[in-house]
Order: structure tokens, then sequence, then C-alpha cells
């Protein structure tokens, strides 16, 4: 790449340290890495990659860089390089005696992508990633090719080696190259996977035409190739392609499609969304979406205003061929058999936490129906035979819907009427399980307020004594015989290990209820246990979920604000509540303590509660049952073993 000179006159001033914006400091990065990078798994670890990648990706995107390199070397450090502006070097205007490379790398909340004047859409906008990357690495080297000369500057764990050097003349050359190390002290074993990493390098070329991006890899996993060049000039149209890998589709090319913003809206709307979509009948359908180049696997604004187009285009269709049924196609209808990808490019996107999984841009719904609307309706019209065999095979999957829900409501009629329920369940009055919900609550006392906070249509109660049964620990013919374990299957409407069918779940949602202390925690881990190991399909689908009581209330006259933790209470407390006088802190025990309002406010309302969805990490599931055997499992052994293992994680999680 040194060779390639991108815009050789193209003035650098407009992009220099001055636009470079510092928000805070850094810090609390490798206390809890968690927050900033969801994790410290191998997920996470791939997450730096990706933060420094996208870096690149944004100057590429903003039409300075055209060629990336991503290489994984032998020491398991990478290196990802790009021919863009290079990160400003000069001193920056707030700290005279740094360089901006160094604001940037060592501050948090540092970057030129909050004013949208260094970039029009950027993937980045927190100013965070680069600085959380450099904090979790051991060793961080950079280097910025910028005005013909070549700087460096090296970090271990956030800290400069020694301040920024120019280490010589770059006559030919011009860019940013990061090298980095994750540091073991926070990922311990993990490493990075070449195939992992090979998949989002190509993706990020689809997304974006104008880039060319190498790859290479030190490291042979036998299946990935260790080199490899990605340009696809054909875009989103060629992935979908690729990622449909010859399953027949209702239509010979996908619908696809590429608007700017600008044209469509006025020239102040920067920005643009493609997208290219097919049906078909063999394998379930699947969405991928992105917004400027980051991938956001819990979708957002702009899938919504994707499916939004969709569902109109294709019931409008319907109305024109006098097609009455097409009225009743829904959502998960044109989802069902529906492949699709949506990347979407936006000024200042708001996501939803710092690893982007959702896209929180109201505006982006409006910008992406509105762009693909009109060319799905022209599309469905000039390609009247795909158009007409996917209007059929929708029809056909919201019939086979509603069937399917007309046979559940009567199923769950009879079965209500013919069940032995548990006597201490209070069942919920809904009659069909869409919306529905059960609370598995610890004791009888925190039965009584929740009783009284539930809304009565939708939720259910079921109260357990004590602590159930640790399955791992028992024979199978203990746990068919175990009192409370048969009242919950029975309260769910399964049976366990190979019987339970999760189509026969009473609940849309299970939820477990238990007091925010340890042994709450305890009883919380026996039932997942038994979930994992009984009901698996019940966590694989996502039904199962924990509830988040909190563990302090504030109040202040009038005001009240529920906190869940000592952090939280802290934060609280020093930002103080709005209102006059004293601020009293309650500290609540148990679930039983709390009144209905409370409970309902915080807990149980769908509207205001927060509730973890527990799932298994789909890249190691063995990982989670090799935990779950360790933890819970018969052998004291090796619960100890992993304790001692783990005793600094333990302890910090105590604090
Ligand atoms: N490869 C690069 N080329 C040019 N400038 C860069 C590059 N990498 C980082 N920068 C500059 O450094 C700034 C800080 O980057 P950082 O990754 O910390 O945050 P961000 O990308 O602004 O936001 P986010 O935290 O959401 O990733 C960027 O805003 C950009 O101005």
């Amino acid at each position: 790449m040194a060779d390639d000179l991108l815009r050789e006159n193209e003035p650098e001033t407009a992009y220099d340290a001055s636009s470079i914006e510092v928000l805070e400091g850094l810090e609390p990065v490798r206390k809890r890495p968690g927050m900033y990078i969801g994790g410290t798994d191998e997920r996470a670890l791939h997450h730096l990659v990706a933060e420094v990648l996208d870096n690149s990706m944004d100057e590429a995107v903003a039409g300075h860089a055209n060629r990336l390199e991503v290489e994984l070397n032998e020491d398991y450090s990478v290196t990802i390089r790009d021919n863009g502006r290079g990160i400003p070097v000069d001193p920056h205007p707030k700290f005279p005696d740094k360089s901006a490379l160094e604001v940037i790398l060592c501050t948090l909340h540092a970057g030129g992508k909050f004013s949208g004047k260094a970039y029009q859409t950027s993937g980045g906008l927190h100013g965070v990633g680069a600085s959380v990357v450099n904090a979790l690495s051991d060793y961080m080297r950079v280097e910025v090719a910028r005005n013909k000369e070549l700087y460096m500057q090296q970090f271990s764990r956030g800290i400069p080696d020694g301040p920024i050097e120019k280490i010589g003349a770059a006559p030919n050359r011009r860019g940013t190259m990061v090298t980095f190390h994750a540091d073991e002290q926070i990922f311990g074993h993990h490493r990075f996977k070449p195939k992992r990493m090979i998949t989002m390098v190509r993706s990020k070329a689809y997304l974006f035409s104008g880039v060319e991006i190498r790859w290479k890899s030190a490291i042979d996993d036998g299946e990935t190739p260790t080199e490899a060049v990605f340009h696809f000039p054909g875009g989103l149209a060629d992935y979908l392609n690729e990622r449909m890998n010859g399953s027949t589709a209702y239509a010979d090319t996908p619908f696809a499609g590429k608007v700017q913003f600008a044209e469509k809206f006025g020239a102040d709307t920067a920005g643009s969304v493609e997208w290219a979509i097919n049906w078909t009948p063999s394998r379930d359908g699947f969405i991928q979406s992105y917004c400027n180049t980051v991938p956001t696997p819990e979708g957002g604004t702009h899938e919504a205003g994707f499916w939004a187009a969709i569902l109109k285009g294709i019931r409008a269709y319907g109305e024109l061929v006098n097609n009455r049924k097409a009225s009743q196609i829904t959502r998960d209808d044109i989802m069902n058999g529906g492949c699709a990808l949506v990347s979407c490019f936006i000024r200042e996107p708001e996501f939803v936490g710092q690893t982007k999984d959702r896209l929180a841009t109201t505006e982006a719904q409006r910008l992406v129906e509105n762009s693909v609307r009109d060319h799905f309706d022209n599309w469905l019209a000039g390609n009247t035979k795909a158009a007409g065999a996917i209007l059929d095979y929708l029809v056909l999957k919201s019939e086979e819907r509603l069937r399917r829900r007309q046979e559940k409501e009567t199923a769950r009629k009879s079965a209500t009427k013919k069940l032995r329920l548990p006597g201490k369940l209070t069942d919920c009055s809904a009659t069909n399980r869409e919306g529905t919900e059960l609370f598995i609550v610890e004791g009888d006392s925190a039965g009584g307020s929740a009783k009284m906070a539930r809304d009565r249509k939708t939720q259910a109660l079921l109260p357990l004594r004590g602590k159930i049964l640790n399955v791992l620990g028992a024979a199978s013919s203990k746990i068919g015989t175990n009192a409370e374990i048969n009242d919950l299957c029975q309260a769910l409407g399964v049976g366990i290990g190979t019987k339970f069918n999760v189509d026969d779940l009473r609940y849309d949602k299970i939820i477990i209820m238990t007091d925010a202390d340890v042994d709450g925690a305890h009883i919380a881990a026996l039932l997942m246990t038994f979930f994992f190991t009984q009901m698996r399909p019940m966590i694989d689908k996502g039904h199962l979920y924990l509830a988040c009581p909190p563990l302090f209330r504030l109040t202040q006259g009038a005001k009240r604000v529920y906190c869940t933790d000592e952090l939280e209470k802290e934060a609280a407390l020093a930002k103080g509540l709005g209102g006059k006088g004293r601020i009293d802190v309650s500290r609540f025990k148990g679930l039983g303590e709390m009144d209905a309002k409370d409970l309902k406010d915080t807990t149980m309302n769908p509207e205001t509660r927060k509730l973890i969805r527990v799932s298994i990490d789909e890249d190691e599931p063995g990982e989670t049952s090799d935990l779950v055997e360790r933890l819970m499992g018969k052998k004291p052994e090796m619960r100890f073993q992993y304790i001692q293992e783990n005793a600094q994680f333990v302890e910090e999680l105590d604090v």
C-alpha cells in the first residue's frame, strides 16, 4: 500500500488536532472492561479488532482511504493499516504538551466524530474505541504517515512508553498503522481466531464497495486462507447471493438498491442506505443489518424502517392485483424466509451501548423506509413473476400462522381446563400464550406483593419454597419425584429432558425473580442449571429471563429513585434527586419487603422494568456446559479448582 497515494494534493490542514475534542479522562476501562467491550470473553476480544478496523473504515467511507490491511501476526498481535489521512499528530490545543494522537489513545471521549466536521457518517462516535483498545493491550504501536513524515508512539496498558517520535521520512506513504497485543491479564486464554477475523474483514469490504481490504494471517487454522484480497464492486447483492449459498429463491436476482439521502431528501441529509433481499422456501430467513459498517445484531430503527417499507409495499401490491388476503400479512410473515441485508450510513448515529448492537436514531427509520419503499413498488411492478410468487408465499405463511394461532388457542383453553395445575400457581387470565409471563418467585411473602403488582391478564406467579433440587447432583429418578420440580413442570405445561417440547410451554416468558442477595442468586443459579440441563431449547429460543429487582430506594420528599447496586446508589446520591431535604436510603433485604407499587414499577411492569435474557454464548456452547458442570456438578473438587483459578475474578464480583 506504500505506493498508493490517495488524493495527493488534498489539504490535510482541515483535519488536524483542533478537530479532536476531549470530553473526559481514561481510567475505568481496565477496571470494568465489560462496560466498554461487553465482557472479557472471545467475542469481546474480537471487538478490539472491530474498534480499530472501524476507525480505518470510517476514513474510507469519508473518502480518504481506499485500501486497508488487516494482519494477524505470529504472536497473536494484530496490525491494521489504512491509507487515510493519518491520526493527527500535532499538539492538541487543550493539552499543548501532548500530541493529538496521544490524547486520542490515552483519553476516553477524545475524537473527531462528535461534530460531523471531520467525518460525515462514521461508525465511531463516542471517541472511546481506540483508547479502550489501548487500555486493554499490553502493547500497542501506532505509526502515522502524514505530510511525508513518519511518526511513531508506543504504549503499554494505555500508558505511553515515551512521547511521539518522528522516525523518518514517508515520501510515498500516508495513513495510520496500529499494532496491538491484547492483554492476557484481561482476556486470559482467549486468542484471536482467523476465521472470526476474516468474516469481519470480508463483511466490511461488502459493505463499502469503495474499499479493498487485504487479509493476512501468520496463524494457519487449516480452514481459513492465510492471504486474501476483498473487493466487492457489486456490494450487498453479491454478499446476499453468497450468504444464500445457492438456496432456491423466489426472485432470480435479489431486490437490491442504494439511495443517497441527499438526492431524495435534500442536500442537508447526509448518508445513504443500501439493501438486498430475497425470499426462499428452503431455509429460515435472516436479516443482517449495519450502520456505518458497524454490525447491529439487535437491529434497531434502520431495520424497522426497512421491514415497514417491505410490508407496506407487499400489501399495496396485493391490493393492486386484487389479492385480498395480502392485508393479513404481518411483519413476522415477511421475515419468514426473507433473507435480507441492510446497511445504512447516517450522521451521528445513536446506538444502545458502546458495543453498538442496536441502532437507536429515530430519523433512520423514516429515511430508510421512504428510500426503500419507492424502489420496492417499482421493483414489484417490473418483476411481476417474482412479485406474484413472493406474494403467494407470504399469503401462505400468514394463513399457516393464523391456523397455528387458532390451534394453540383452543389447545391452551382445553389444557387449562383439563390440566391439573399446581395449587400454588396464580395463573393469568389470557387464554393464548402470546405475551404471557410466568414469574418464578422466591418464598410466599414475595408472592404476596407480586400478586398485587402483577397484571392479571398476562402475568402468572409460581412461588417456590426454599431451594429447588440441584439437578446436576441428583439421580434422574429423584428429579422426577421432586415436588418443587413437578410443580414447575406442571405450571409450564412441559416434560423434562427428552420429553421437553418447547412448543408446549404455556407462557412466552419465564422470569426468575429472586431477592438481590446471595441466597437469591443461588436459587436463580439452581433454576438456571435445571433449565439448562432439562429444558435447553427454552433458553435457546429466548424464553428464559432474570428479573432485576433493585437493592436500594432513595426518597426525598415525593421524589423516589431505585438503584440496582451500590455504584448506582452512590452515583444517584452524588447527583441528588432534585427534591428538598434529606435523602432517605432504604435497602431492600428481600422482595417481600417491597410494597406492591415498588415491585411493580421496578421489576414487573414491562414498561419500566429491567429484564436480562438468559442466553448461551453461541460461539462457545461447550464452554457453558463445562462451566455449569464445574460450578453446579457433583464434584466439589472441580468447584474448588475453579475458585482457585478464578479467585481474582470472583473477588471482583463481590465488590
Ligand atoms: N485510522 C484513523 N485515521 C484517522 N483518524 C483516526 C483513525 N483512528 C482514529 N482516528 C481519530 O481518532 C479519534 C478517536 O478514535 P476512537 O476510536 O477513540 O473513537 P471514535 O472512533 O471517535 O468513536 P468510538 O468510540 O465510537 O469508536 C477518531 O474520532 C478519529 O478522529
